[in-house]
C-alpha cells in the first residue's frame, strides 16, 4: 500500500454546505465559521460562490464574505477561493480581491442543464475565457467535474466521459480538477475504474476527490482513491450540505472523519482534530441541525 506522506484538505463547508442549507445563513455567523476552521489549521477554504442569488440564495452575500477575507490580503495563511461559472461572476469576484476560483462543469449533460443551465461543451466554452482573464490577473483556477460516479438523472456515467472533461478543464489551465461523487453513489470498485481511465488523461497529482457520503461510501472511496495517489481531498465541517440541483443528495465527507481516518495513517494534514469537532459542534447548533460526523459525535460525547 502506497498512501501519500501529506494531504491536502479543502474545506468547502461553507460553500457546497451552506448552500443547501433550508434556512438562511448570516453573514456574520459565516464569516465566524471561517474564521474557526482556519484556526483549527485549514489552509484552503472554499467561502463563496459567485453565480446568481435567483439560484442560489444561500450565496448571494458572495461579496461581502470575500471582501471580508480580502483584507487579510498577502499574509494570509489561507487560500479561501470562491466558485465562478461566467465571466460574470468572476469580474465580481476579482473586484473582491480573491486569489483563487473555481469553475465547475460536470460529466453529465443533464446535470449541467439543471446545475448551470447550459450544455457540457457550452460549459467549457464558458469557463475558456473566464480562465484567460483569471490567469491574466495572477488568480489560480481550480476545476470542477460534477457526476463522476453517477448522476441524479442520467445514472451511471462512464469514467471515459469524465476524464474527456477533467482533460478539457487541465488543458485550459486548471491547476488541478477536483472530481465530484455528487451524490454518492460511487463504491470503491467505480473510484478505482474512474481515476484508471482519468489519470490517462490527467495525473493524479492533479487531481482532488470530492465525495459527498449519501450512501455512506465516501470515506471507503477516499481510501482506494488515495491507494490510488489521491492526495487533495475535498470534505465540509460537520458532513455539511449537499447540492441544490441533486435531489437528496447529503453532505460532503466530514472533514472530522477524514481528519482521523488520515491519522490512524499516519498522514499529517496539520489539522487539529479537537478544535475542528468544537467547530462542527459549533456550526451544528447554530444552524439546528444534527453533526454529519461521526467522529465529531464521538469527540464532543467525551469533552
Ligand atoms: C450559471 C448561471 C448564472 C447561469 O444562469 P443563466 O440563467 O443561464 O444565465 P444568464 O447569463 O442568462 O443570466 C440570468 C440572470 O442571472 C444573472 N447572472 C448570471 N451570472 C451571474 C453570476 N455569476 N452572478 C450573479 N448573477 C448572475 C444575470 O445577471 C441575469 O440576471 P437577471 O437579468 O435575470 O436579473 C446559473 O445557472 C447559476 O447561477 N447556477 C448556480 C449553480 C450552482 O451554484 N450550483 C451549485 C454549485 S455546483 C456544486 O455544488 C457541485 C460541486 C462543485 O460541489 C461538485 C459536486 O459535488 O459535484
Amino acid at each position: 500500500m502506497h498512501f501519500p506522506e501529506n494531504v491536502r484538505i479543502v474545506e468547502v463547508g461553507v460553500r457546497d454546505g451552506l448552500q443547501n442549507e433550508p434556512t438562511p445563513v448570516d453573514t456574520a455567523t459565516k464569516l465566524a465559521l471561517i474564521r474557526k476552521l482556519s484556526e483549527s489549521g485549514l489552509r484552503h477554504i472554499e467561502a463563496a460562490s459567485f453565480v446568481s442569488p435567483k439560484w442560489v440564495p444561500q450565496m448571494a452575500d458572495h461579496r461581502e464574505i470575500m471582501q471580508a477575507l480580502a483584507i487579510e490580503g498577502e499574509k494570509s495563511v489561507t487560500t479561501y477561493s470562491a466558485l465562478t461559472p461566467n465571466l460574470k461572476g468572476l469580474e465580481a469576484a476579482l473586484e473582491c480581491g480573491v486569489r483563487e476560483v473555481a469553475v465547475f462543469g460536470a460529466a453529465s449533460e443533464s446535470f449541467s442543464q439543471r446545475n448551470i443551465n447550459c450544455s457540457i461543451a457550452e460549459s467549457l466554452a464558458r469557463f475558456a475565457p473566464v480562465m484567460e482573464r483569471a490567469l491574466e490577473a495572477g488568480v489560480r483556477v481550480r476545476g470542477y467535474v460534477s457526476c463522476v460516479m453517477g448522476c441524479p438523472y442520467e445514472g451511471e456515467i462512464s469514467p471515459l466521459q469524465v476524464a474527456a472533461v477533467a482533460r478539457e478543464l487541465s488543458d485550459m489551465g486548471c491547476y488541478e480538477v477536483s472530481l465530484g461523487d455528487t451524490i454518492g453513489t460511487g463504491t470503491p470498485l467505480k473510484a478505482k475504474r474512474l481515476l484508471e481511465a482519468v489519470t490517462r488523461e490527467v495525473s493524479v497529482e492533479r487531481l482532488a476527490a470530492h465525495f459527498h457520503d449519501t450512501y455512506g461510501q465516501a470515506l471507503t472511496n477516499l481510501y482506494t482513491v488515495m491507494e490510488e495517489g489521491i492526495a487533495v481531498i475535498d470534505s465540509s465541517v460537520a458532513g455539511l450540505g449537499g447540492c441544490p440541483y441533486a435531489k437528496g443528495a447529503s453532505g460532503n465527507v466530514a472533514t472530522e472523519d477524514v481528519i482521523y481516518l488520515l491519522e490512524g495513517l499516519g498522514i499529517d494534514s496539520g489539522v487539529n482534530l479537537a478544535q475542528l469537532a468544537r467547530t462542527g459542534d459549533w456550526i451544528s447548533r447554530q444552524l439546528g441541525r444534527a453533526n454529519g460526523s461521526k467522529v465529531g459525535q464521538a469527540l464532543m460525547a467525551k469533552y
